[in-house]
């Protein structure tokens, strides 16, 4: 499912302001880069609107965001839906008791952690990430919900590289994205 299919007039300005690097940060690899986005107050508040729009009223009592640009995307939907925010964090970040997943990445590995109690059994979640590539951090952060017995109800990202085929990593959860790039 994404936005860029029901052709939302606000999809073309917001996928204007994302900048393209090549080679970053390493030979081969096109970072997509979102700070250029939050630049554009206007293409900023599109983006967080076109998925307050799609989340308001649909019960979700989580948003759990992905460190680092998760955190950027993730709090402005969780408060304009009535949600609470978690942060799923890089390794040693987190204070308090944790449970980890690790994952590999399109340019190397890593692990997420998640606070014990932060999300109860039974709630509805909605994870937030800016970019999915070959989906091992959003599976990861699946995995983590999954375990306390959340349900996670969809995945939304702002940017999928579907040639990367990460959706198909996601074990069934729905993915949303507002573009696609090649
Ligand atoms: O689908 P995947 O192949 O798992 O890749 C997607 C992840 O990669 C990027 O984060 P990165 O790990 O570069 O961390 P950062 O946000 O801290 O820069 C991006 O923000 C996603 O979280
Ligand atoms: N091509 C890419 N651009 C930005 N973030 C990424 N994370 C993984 N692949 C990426």
């Amino acid at each position: 499912m994404s936005a860029y299919k029901d052709e939302d007039p606000r999809i073309h300005g917001i996928k204007t302001r994302i900048r393209v690097v090549p080679n970053f940060p390493k030979p081969g690899i096109m970072f997509q880069d979102i700070t250029t986005l939050l630049l554009d107050p206007k293409a900023f508040k599109d983006t967080i609107d076109l998925f307050i729009e799609r989340y308001k009223g649909k019960n979700i009592s989580v948003v759990a965001g992905i460190e680092a640009r998760g955190f950027i995307f993730g709090p402005p939907i969780a408060l304009a839906i009535g949600a609470k925010f978690v942060p799923l964090r890089k390794p040693r970040k987190l204070p308090g008791e944790v449970i980890f997943e690790e994952y590999t990445l399109e340019y190397g590995k890593d692990r997420l952690e998640m606070h014990v109690g932060a999300v109860e059994p039974g709630e509805h979640a909605l994870v937030v990430d800016d970019l999915i590539a070959t989906g091992g951090t959003l599976c990861a952060a699946i995995n983590l919900l999954e375990r306390v017995g959340a349900e996670v109800v969809e995945c939304a990202c702002v940017i999928e590289l579907p040639d990367l085929q990460g959706r198909e990593r996601l074990n069934g959860t729905p993915l949303y994205v507002l573009l696609e790039s090649h």
